[in-house]
């Protein structure tokens, strides 16, 4: 290990939504004397991490539904680093590999952890998530397990692996066939992914909503053969005739919500064919009003994803492989000390940011 190691640092906020660089832990002398690793745990030197809504989220807003920020809180769940060193009992990582970390710690014990559907676990200590902090730091220590070996491949795509993740966890579960026409709504970091998996799973036709057309755009140079329905302010009915009519006339199998916004949520339930499904990533209010007996009436389901399970060696594969290239949604990169900007970049639509980069150069 280097035997100078420079200042832990990590990106907070607060409940006065502040948002600051400041020392963190572990400690880098600790790190250095050998001292701060548990059993199992290794120490990484994070080197690129993801903005996440959700971070720009807990700092705006200071909560997510019932995740409230109490107190100095350290952001960020979307990391890859290089592993600075390993506790003795660590046997299948050593100094050197490069790895991406999975932020959600479990029990081990529950149902949902047993039957491997551990995203279910209600002592999840998903890190970022208050009280956890999150992975926005220079060095972290981390259970061995939650760290899988990248390769060769770039830290950035290291870091994406995560928002992949959410999109493989609803690919998985909604079923999206060859040939499914495939509504996603929202062109978001979230939405955009779920593009890129929905062509890749070989849905036709596809066509994705936003309100934004700059974020249309962008999906048009990542799939060109999408379809683009821009939303404006009509009535989801109104919303679903546009989208069916994108769609040459056929009525969505399954839509992907990539939004969480009510009023996107009932034009998917409205456009959907009868039987078909909608999948629901996004996340929003505690409670919505939705066209109930047009779900009844149309044997619509309504399915919905939190986070992901088993989702990291599939997502390395897709990404390695290049099945999945997710750089192009990389807009800006900062330095870790910059990390204030780039939360300011990324929380400003004028600034066109889709993935915001955090890299920590040493
Ligand atoms: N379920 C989970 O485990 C999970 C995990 C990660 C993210 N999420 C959620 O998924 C959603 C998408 O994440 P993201 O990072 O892409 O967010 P984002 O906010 O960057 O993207 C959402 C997009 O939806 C667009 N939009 C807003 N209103 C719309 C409407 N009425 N119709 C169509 N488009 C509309 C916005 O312009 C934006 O481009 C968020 O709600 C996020 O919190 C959920
Ligand atoms: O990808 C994981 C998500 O961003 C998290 O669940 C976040 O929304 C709340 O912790």
């Amino acid at each position: 290990m280097s035997s100078s190691l420079k200042p832990n640092i990590g990106v907070y906020t607060n409940p006065a939504h502040d948002l600051w660089v400041a020392d963190t832990l572990p400690d880098a002398q600790n790190i250095e004397k050998g001292e701060s690793l548990q059993p199992g745990e290794v120490t990484v030197c994070i080197k690129t991490t993801g903005i996440c809504g959700s971070d720009v989220h807990f700092w705006h807003a200071g909560c997510i539904g019932p995740m409230i920020v109490e107190g100095n809180h350290v952001l960020g769940h979307e990391s890859a680093g290089i592993i600075l060193a390993a506790h003795p009992s660590v046997t299948h990582l050593k100094v050197g590999d490069r790895v991406a970390i999975e932020p959600g710690l479990i029990c081990n014990e529950c149902e949902p952890c047993l039957t491997g559907r551990y995203n279910g676990c209600e002592k999840m200590k998903f890190m970022s998530t208050p009280p956890y902090p999150g992975l926005l730091r220079r060095y972290l220590n981390h259970p061995a397990i939650w760290c899988h070996k990248i390769g060769d491949m770039s830290f950035e795509e290291g870091a994406l692996l995560e928002p992949l993740s959410v999109t493989l966890a609803a690919m998985e579960r909604s079923g999206v066939r060859l040939g499914d026409p495939v509504l996603v709504c929202g062109a978001g970091p979230i939405g955009l992914t779920t593009l890129l998996c929905c062509r890749a799973a070989g849905a036709e036709p596809i066509v994705i909503t936003d309100i934004d057309e700059g974020r249309l755009k962008i999906a048009k140079s990542l799939v060109p053969s999408v379809k683009t329905v821009k939303i404006e302010r009509k009535s989801p009915e109104d919303c679903s005739k546009d989208i069916v009519s994108a769609m040459g006339g056929i009525e969505p199998a399954i839509t992907i919500e990539c939004t969480g916004v009510e009023s996107s949520i009932s034009a998917a339930i409205w456009a959907s064919k009868f039987g078909g499904k909608v999948f629901v990533i996004g996340v929003g209010k505690n409670e919505m009003n939705i066209p109930f007996m047009r779900l009844s009436t149309r044997e619509v389901d309504l399915q919905f994803q939190y986070r992901y399970s088993n989702t990291w060696p599939r997502a390395i594969r897709l990404m390695q492989s290049g099945i999945i290239d997710m750089n192009k949604l990389v807009t800006h990169r900062f330095k870790l000390e910059d990390a204030v900007k780039a939360f300011e970049t990324s929380a400003d639509p004028k600034t066109g940011a889709i993935k915001v980069l955090i890299v920590n150069e040493d």
